[in-house]
């Protein structure tokens, strides 16, 4: 496509519950949106960087500067005519910025499909038309009472399975008290966000705790750069391990596999830069024998169209972090994601399928990026 004009537009979405993890707590979602305006169709991405740089090195405010002084100037310096799939090449030279550059390339993917009149799914070679909607639970501030109480509601609403947040202080009891009320067959997983030290014995306890919980897998328990710690550990549970912030992109998501540092890999296009390294570690992981499912960044319906289409692939067999918009917002910014019998229907209209309402965007912060 020939791009015509490129812009950041920040809008803030309040959550419709507190979302605490061992890094912090959310009360909004503070999304920073690529839109690009080519000759031939319009085209959306979202920067799933968090307000502050507590998932990984990456925050929006960085991501917003690194776009605009970095990015998009080199993307268009050669021309502004070129393909979603040149723009990693375009940016070899920049190291690291993988959220940045992922909302650059999934927004000019999204005006080539508009433009070709193809969908995000078809183009990715997605094989269902539905996919298995899990559910993220925060640590609530109302304790197990409030866990419990939320876990129901999930369940009721029809999620497929729960995947708890974990911290220091808030792990062994309140996942004890999910499989007391629920009993051994709620499909429940747990996400530590990298939240425990491998060489703090009292934390290396209460994973150990964790593993004698049937649990599905156990998310990230250490630091993302700690392969081998995460290895070591992997060997000693019965639990599969999961790793997510460890696994930036291909190349890094095989060297975990060899080093046996996680049997299950997150995969979050948001995250490792694009719907095209989404496929390198789809592939990877498929060609190794390893299920990958797809996480979230409580992304707006911009990001999780994205994530939905990707959720379709063959190799994502297990249901990932794909949630109802309702979920997190008491109105998205695109038309919602409605959960049906536990399942969130694949757009198949060209692109990604979802755009934001004008009505929404009338709130939303403007930075002109070129054009
Ligand atoms: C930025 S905090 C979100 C990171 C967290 N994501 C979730 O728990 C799922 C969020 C969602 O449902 O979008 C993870 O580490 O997997
Ligand atoms: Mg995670």
């Amino acid at each position: 496509v020939t791009v015509e004009r490129l812009e950041l537009v920040r809008v803030s979405l309040p959550l419709v519950t507190p979302f605490r993890t061992s890094f912090g707590v959310q009360h909004e979602r503070d999304a920073l949106l690529v839109h690009v305006r080519a000759r031939e169709a319009q085209g959306w991405g979202e920067c799933v960087t968090p307000a502050a740089p507590v998932y990984s090195e990456e925050y929006t405010g960085g991501a917003a500067h690194v776009l605009e002084h970095q990015l998009v100037p080199r993307l268009l310096a050669p021309g502004r005519t070129l393909r979603a799939e040149d723009v990693g090449l375009r940016l070899a030279g920049v190291r690291g910025h993988r959220m940045a550059r992922a909302a650059l390339e999934s927004a000019l993917l999204d005006a080539q499909l508009r433009a070709a009149g193809r969908s995000l799914a078809v183009h990715l070679g997605a094989t269902r038309d539905r996919v298995a909607a899990g559910v993220s639970v925060g640590i609530p501030d109302g304790g197990i009472p409030e866990l419990l109480e939320q876990v129901e509601g999930y369940l009721d609403a029809g999620y497929v399975r729960v995947k708890a947040k974990v911290a220091r202080g808030s792990d062994v009891a309140p996942m004890q008290a999910l499989r007391t009320r629920f009993g051994a067959r709620l499909r429940l997983q747990v996400d530590a966000n990298a939240g425990y030290d491998p060489d703090t014995p009292a934390d290396v306890a209460a994973l150990d705790a964790l593993d004698e919980l049937g649990l599905l897998q156990i998310e990230q328990p250490f630091a993302p750069d700690r392969l081998l710690a995460h290895a070591a550990h992997a060997a000693r549970w019965r639990t599969p391990v999961c790793l997510d912030e460890s696994i930036t992109d291909a190349a890094r998501a095989v060297e975990a596999l060899a080093l046996r540092a996680c049997r299950i890999v997150n995969v979050k296009p948001g995250r490792v830069g694009g719907p095209f390294e989404t496929v390198r570690i789809h592939d990877a992981c498929r060609d190794r024998g390893i299920p990958v499912w797809c996480g979230g960044m409580l992304e707006t319906g911009i990001g999780r169209a994205l994530n939905v289409a990707v959720a379709a692939m063959p190799g994502f067999e297990l249901p990932g972090d794909t949630s109802a918009s309702d979920r997190y917002f008491r109105e998205d910014l695109t038309d919602p994601f409605v959960l049906v019998d536990g399942h969130l229907a694949v757009p198949t209209t060209p692109g990604i399928g979802r755009e934001p309402r004008d009505e929404v965007l009338a709130t939303a912060t403007r930075l002109p990026l070129a054009g």
